[in-house]
């Protein structure tokens, strides 16, 4: 059944998601849904399953129930967007170094960046963004031994202008700075045609002027490109001020939707009880570091404060 905050329409549909790694259940019927136009950041502890929620969406890993819908085509071919009947996907989506996601079945491309940018550092910028490409281009060519298309090379140029990049294309990626080459990233998924770009920490790694660079371009890209953009962060300031909505996740559920003002204590009550875990942890840690502490130690300790 349909969770009941999601509307119809959006671009990225996700519904009831459920993973398990093993015995840990890590995604626990995670609904959730972003519109064309619309930035949604995803905020959360460690382990709450942000980035695996993206992962599933991306097809990166394979979910064990619920439904993923882009534009209303299921990214889960083979199966209704209604109730699901088996947790196997029927064809999984096929990733690449980029990362895209697409079904014959003319689902939209989802593209996903990283806080770990996978960019080749020795081929030219460009080549990086051509790449995004390469799920169109004939297979039987590999892009190590590509001369890549003059069409594909003005669409990657194209790409690399929007992410203000385009002076820097002939240049190799390796020589940019971390920003630069997240920008890259971006206009990589931008050549792949993305629709729903999926954005995992994009901006984890970089410093305040360059992140706030990429998390403009986010926004610009869901403002001006109409692209749908969800991303995991963790600066709860950037997502209140680039986002349309932030989701807050705890234990693989949703805890919070919301467009309006995210207040400190809601931050807080969604990062408690991973606190709470690590002060439990090192109070049992010590407890034991206490009772096996040489009795001679603890002696001398008691004297010192007597
Ligand atoms: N491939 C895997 N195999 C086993 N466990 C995994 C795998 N991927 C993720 N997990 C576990 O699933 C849980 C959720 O991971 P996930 O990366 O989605 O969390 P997250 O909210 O993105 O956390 P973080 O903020 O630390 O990136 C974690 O406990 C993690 O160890």
């Amino acid at each position: 059944m349909r969770a009941d905050h999601l509307s119809s329409g959006a671009m990225l549909r996700v519904d009831g998601l459920r993973k398990a790694f093993g015995e840990k259940t890590v995604l626990d019927g995670l609904s959730f849904e972003v519109a064309s136009g619309e930035v949604v950041s995803l905020l959360g502890a460690n382990g709450s399953g942000k980035s695996t929620s993206l992962r599933c969406v991306v097809g990166l890993e394979r979910p064990d129930g619920g439904t993923i819908t882009v534009d209303g085509v299921s990214a889960r071919p083979g199966e209704t967007t209604g109730a699901r009947s088996s947790g196997e996907l029927a064809r999984p989506l096929a990733p690449s170094e980029g990362v895209t996601a697409r079904s014959a079945e003319a689902v939209p491309t989802v593209a996903m960046v990283f806080q770990k940018i996978h960019l080749v550092p020795r081929r030219s910028v460009l080549d990086n963004v051509c790449a995004g490409a390469l799920g169109r281009l004939s297979l039987s060519r590999s892009w190590s031994v590509l001369a890549f298309p003059r069409e594909v090379q003005a669409e990657a140029m194209a790409c690399l202008d929007r992410v203000g990049l385009a002076d820097r294309a002939r240049e190799k990626a390796g020589r940019l700075s971390g920003g630069q080459q997240q920008r890259v990233a971006v206009a990589r998924a931008l050549c792949q045609r993305a629709q729903v770009l999926l954005a995992d920490e994009p901006v984890s790694a970089l410093d305040p002027a360059a992140s706030e660079q990429v998390m403009n371009l986010l926004r610009s890209l869901a403002d001006d490109d109409g692209l749908a953009v969800a991303a995991v962060l963790h600066q709860p300031d950037l997502a209140r001020r680039f986002s349309d909505r932030i989701l807050g996740l705890a234990g693989g559920r949703l805890v919070f939707d919301s467009s309006s003002e995210v207040t400190d204590q809601a931050v807080a009550d969604l990062y408690r009880p991973a606190l709470e875990a690590l002060e439990a942890a090192e109070a049992a840690e010590a407890a034991v570091a206490g009772s096996t502490a040489p009795k001679e130690s603890t002696d001398s300790a008691t004297k010192e404060f007597a």
